[in-house]
């Protein structure tokens, strides 16, 4: 079953001057249902705005998206209901208390509240949220906590689509191993995750298909490990990395240069 489908989708945005942004080109791809997949490209190269189409909050100026064959240009209500969506610029009632901010999303998805607040603190243990901080205004927090608590939001309810714009960015390490497990657990339980990521790791162990995207356009798509073993006949070292700059047009000696 189709979890997502893209078809033929373009988006431009207009900038000041006039000059037109095509930030996504003439993009197809499907996701299957259960599948984790993940979206790779450099700063800028379209990733959020994909995102951002599929979650409803834009609309394509060309083709089609559907998400469980629902469009979401016709039919937004029901892909809203279907999806959810983290990332950095989360939308919190600052002045609330995290547990605050969750129990009313708890509220607003019809969990009763004695099941939401053991959901909220298993949660929240599972991800290694200071349980004392739980009380704390969502304003004072940093943004790694703030993201944590974004993503406890997202696993509140079976969500059947999350869609994780950079999930783990800002997280330290242990943070980001354990959002990790929890959208692994997720796609087991039949939930499919849709990823955008600059982590290579991340992109390799955990999604069964990735996508790199550049300049809008899609490059390369396939098994994270296949699409390494193709390129060890070229560099017998390759690694995710190799493939994603194989594809995005940048080379090692540029990317040496810079860090000296
Ligand atoms: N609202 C907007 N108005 C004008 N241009 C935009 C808008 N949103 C995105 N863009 C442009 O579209 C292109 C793609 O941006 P997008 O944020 O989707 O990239 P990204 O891959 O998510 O980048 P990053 O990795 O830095 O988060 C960029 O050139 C960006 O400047």
């Amino acid at each position: 079953m189709l979890a997502v489908s893209v078809k033929n989708v373009s988006k431009f945005f207009k900038r000041k001057k006039g000059e037109v942004v095509k930030a996504i080109e003439n993009m197809s791809f499907d996701v299957q249902k259960g599948e984790i997949f993940g979206i790779l490209g450099p700063n800028g190269s379209g990733k959020s705005t994909l995102i951002r189409m599929i979650a409803t909050l834009l609309i394509p100026d060309e083709g089609s998206i559907k998400v469980f064959g629902h469009d979401v240009n016709k039919e937004p209500e029901k892909v809203r209901k279907l999806i959810h969506r983290v990332s950095v610029e989360a939308s919190f009632f600052k002045k609330l208390s995290a547990y605050e901010n969750l129990f009313f999303s708890a509220g607003i998805y019809g969990l009763s509240k004695k099941y939401a607040l053991k959901k909220i603190h298993e949660l929240m243990a599972s991800i290694g949220f200071n349980h004392s901080r739980l009380k704390d205004p969502i304003e004072d927090f940093s943004r790694g906590m703030q993201q944590k608590v974004s993503i406890a939001r997202a696993f509140l309810t079976k969500p059947s689509l999350l869609l994780l714009d950079e999930p783990t960015t800002g997280l330290d390490p242990r943070a980001k191993r354990e959002v990790q497990e929890l959208v692994h657990k997720a796609s087991t339980e039949g939930s499919t995750i849709l990823l955008s990521t600059h982590d290579m790791d991340e992109a390799y162990k955990l999604c069964h298909r990735i996508m790199i995207i550049h300049k809008g356009k899609l490059v390369v798509i396939g098994e994270p490990k296949k699409l390494v073993e193709n390129l060890r006949k070229k560099y017998p070292n390759a690694s995710l990395e190799t493939v994603f700059f194989e594809y995005t047009g940048e080379n090692f000696e540029q990317i040496d240069l810079e860090v000296v």
